[in-house]
């Protein structure tokens, strides 16, 4: 029987989707809490003075709290819904404090001011699905009897699923999960799988919904008034959602500029590209991925008006490169690491009036954020947007000016 702590109070929701609480001198990492909630948890690791446990049983529960919404991933502990017992609301509230307390704690209690309440806003139509069927795209792992799962965080067990009911139902339709599933034959234990827009990958290798192989599937997707063509490999919003409500954040940040030179960093296949483009006289778009590199192109082949550039952004980079653009407006929306120290510096001495960072990790937004805020710039508006619900993912859109100035 493994170690239970008991009379935990959780003090507040910390970054991984745990709450905080503090026993006997030691920090308590609990999965399954919810700030302001008593509750005992059992222990799954210590290091030192610092333990990871899971609530078992709650003695004063919060009103966010809720049934969970993924039986199957609360009784097996696999990751993927890692909130699924708080409510929308109360979701969205806890990751607005994780946000805010990632701007004081690895930014400084200035940028956490500037940047005052932070609202995390929901997608269209969770409200009416409960926040179910979002996610476009899901990995699962097969396990050693030929089942697709998932891992349980931080252990090498593998729990075969029933259902996943984050899934959109276009995954649901594909039969990859249960014991008759007819990819069973396809695939081997170990294998990694993953499901977008009716295709599978299995390994490498993509087939259709019949099981023919294609060799690299492209995707038509839309946001606002915008079609993009997609290959599967690349990077897009998992949220059915998630590409729209950024489209329109990143519309919002920069209507009306006119600038006469945007850098785009991290451009991906050309979400926002076509935007910037729009808005502004010329458009500089960067992406380290030859694939998304090529659609970039495509998704703006129409505009005219754009350079998409395949190199790896870095201090050296952004140096050689943007400096002598002398940008007015920069836009970028880094991988989960953030941009960095270095890069986020340099970038600063490009002197744009206006810089967009879009994030979805709020210690790598406040990393990158305080950079700018050392470097002269303000915070006009940074919003949260609930694009993973049930899970302690957000994503975050920041303006950051040089002068001060009114919300956008
Ligand atoms: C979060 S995605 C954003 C893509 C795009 N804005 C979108 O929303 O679809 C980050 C992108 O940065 C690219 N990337 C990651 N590290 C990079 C680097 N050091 N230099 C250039 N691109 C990089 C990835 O390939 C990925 O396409």
């Amino acid at each position: 029987m493994s170690e239970v702590l008991d009379n935990l109070r959780i003090l507040k929701p910390v970054h991984g989707g745990y709450g905080l609480a503090f026993i006997d001198g030691a920090t308590v990492f609990v999965a399954g809490a919810i700030a302001g909630e008593r509750l005992s948890a059992q222990v799954i690791r210590r290091k030192g003075r610092v333990v990871w446990a899971r609530a078992c049983a709650i003695d004063e529960a919060s009103p966010d709290r809720r049934d969970h919404v993924w039986p199957q991933a609360e009784r097996s502990g696999v990751g993927g819904a890692d909130l699924g017992h708080v409510s929308l609301a109360g979701g969205r509230r806890w990751k607005a404090a994780v946000i805010a307390d990632a701007l004081e704690r690895l930014g400084s209690r200035e940028l956490a001011d500037e940047a005052g309440p932070v609202m995390v806003h929901a997608a269209p139509g969770d409200a009416e699905r409960d926040g179910l069927g979002w996610r476009t795209r899901v990995e699962f792992t097969v396990d050693e009897r030929g089942l697709a799962g998932m891992h349980v965080p931080g252990s090498q067990r593998v729990v075969a699923l029933t259902d996943m009911p984050l899934a959109s139902p276009d995954i649901a339709e594909l039969g990859l999960l249960g014991g008759d599933s007819p990819w069973r034959s396809r695939w081997k234990p170990g294998q990694r799988i993953r499901a977008w827009g009716g295709y599978i990958r299995i390994d490498r290798t993509w087939h259709d919904a019949a099981g023919e192989v294609v060799a690299d599937p492209i995707l038509s997707v839309t946001a606002g008034e915008d079609t993009y063509e997609v290959r599967a490999d690349d990077f897009w919003q998992a949220h059915r959602e998630g590409a729209g409500v950024l489209h329109e954040a990143v519309a919002r940040a920069v209507a009306g500029r006119g600038d006469a030179s945007v850098a785009e960093l991290y451009c991906g296949s050309g979400l926002f590209t076509r935007v910037l483009a729009r808005e502004s006289a010329a458009v500089f778009a960067v992406e380290g991925a030859g694939g998304a590199c090529a659609q970039a192109r495509a998704n703006t082949a129409d505009q005219g008006n754009v350079e998409v550039r395949q190199a790896r952004v870095d201090r050296r980079f952004v140096e050689d490169e943007i400096i002598a653009r002398r940008p007015g407006l920069v836009v970028m929306d880094p991988p989960r690491t953030g941009a960095g120290r270095e890069t986020t510096r340099a970038l600063a001495r490009a002197g744009a009036e206006r810089i967009v960072l879009i994030a979805c990790d709020p210690a790598a937004l406040a990393r990158d954020a305080q950079v700018l805020l050392e470097a002269g710039y303000h915070i006009t508006q940074l919003d949260g947007f609930d694009l993973f619900p049930y899970t302690h993912h957000v994503e975050c859109v920041g303006v950051f000016d040089r002068a001060r100035s009114g919300a956008v």
